[in-house]
């Protein structure tokens, strides 16, 4: 099982992705991870994140290994844990300078579609390897490029105040004007940057929208694993149920 979402920054991706993972029993792949790792490496690389050509050529090259397990995600560059370092407010400024370059994009894709396609398949299910458990892959191209065959296929929004709000608890620890203020950069700057290369606020045709704004956490993962099974429950009652053919190819 596939289980695609997408969102602009702050509509609870990341946490809420995670957590319906680990309740499916499935793996966890954080793509804005990746992105965010490659920016990291340029920097520590000191690439210049204006030349285009330079910073591709250096994400070609990154020894980036992404641990997939929900209930602790890791992310290594070269050896190093940069788990914490990508989440520094020099990060999250810089990164969309990275996740617009289109060679940057095409190899992290790769890299993404691999790692969903081991998990997801029949082959590596019940050997030693991890594979085949199924997976919950999230970001902003995923229910439309990366994964657009996926089982199930969610765009988790919010409103732009929940989002400030959130993002403003979480990095500066209060949500008042001030701190929302300082948060916007971040956040709507990031989202309009990001979407000169990303479809993430309008659903495309078979993506399901949930939206968070007036969900708690918990209501929120409710609202995904919802979804999850009915669209399972419709591919089970499917014209090809029942027929005593093979199950899904995954
Ligand atoms: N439904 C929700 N209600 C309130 N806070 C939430 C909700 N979903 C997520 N959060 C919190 O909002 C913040 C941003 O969530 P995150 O998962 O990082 O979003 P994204 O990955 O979309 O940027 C986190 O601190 C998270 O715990
Ligand atoms: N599939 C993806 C995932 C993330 N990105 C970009 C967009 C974001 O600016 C960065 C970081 O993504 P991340 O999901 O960590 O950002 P937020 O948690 O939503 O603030 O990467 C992307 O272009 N495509």
């Amino acid at each position: 099982m596939v289980v695609a979402i997408d969102g602009p920054s702050g509509s609870g991706k990341s946490s809420v992705s995670r957590a319906v993972a680990r309740r499916l029993g499935t793996a966890y792949l954080d793509t804005g991870a990746m992105y965010r790792a490659a920016t990291w490496w340029c920097l520590e690389e000191q690439v210049d994140l204006a030349d285009q050509a330079a910073v591709a050529a250096a994400v070609d090259v990154m020894p980036l290994v992404m641990g997939i397990d929900p209930a602790a995600p890791t992310v290594h560059v070269d050896g190093t844990d940069v788990g914490e370092a990508i989440r520094t407010t020099e990060i999250s400024t810089a990164v969309s300078a990275v996740a617009t370059n289109l060679a940057v994009r095409a190899e992290l894709r790769r890299l993404q579609r691999a790692i969903i396609a081991a998990e997801s398949s029949v082959e590596s299910a019940g050997t030693s390897f991890s594979g085949g458990r199924g997976i919950v892959a999230e970001g902003r191209d995923i229910t439309t490029v990366v994964a657009p065959d996926a089982d199930a296929r969610i765009l988790l929004t919010a409103s732009e105040e929940a989002r400030l709000a959130r993002r403003s608890l979480e990095v500066h620890g209060a949500a008042d004007a001030a701190a929302v203020e300082a948060t916007k950069d971040q956040v709507l700057r990031r989202d309009r940057d990001d979407s000169t290369v990303s479809q993430f606020h309008v659903a495309a045709d078979g993506v399901v929208t949930v939206d968070s704004s007036d969900l708690d956490f918990e209501q929120t993962i409710q609202a995904v694993l919802d979804v999850v099974e009915q669209v399972l429950a419709t591919a089970a009652t499917g014209p090809d149920a029942g027929t005593g053919g093979e199950g899904p190819a995954r």
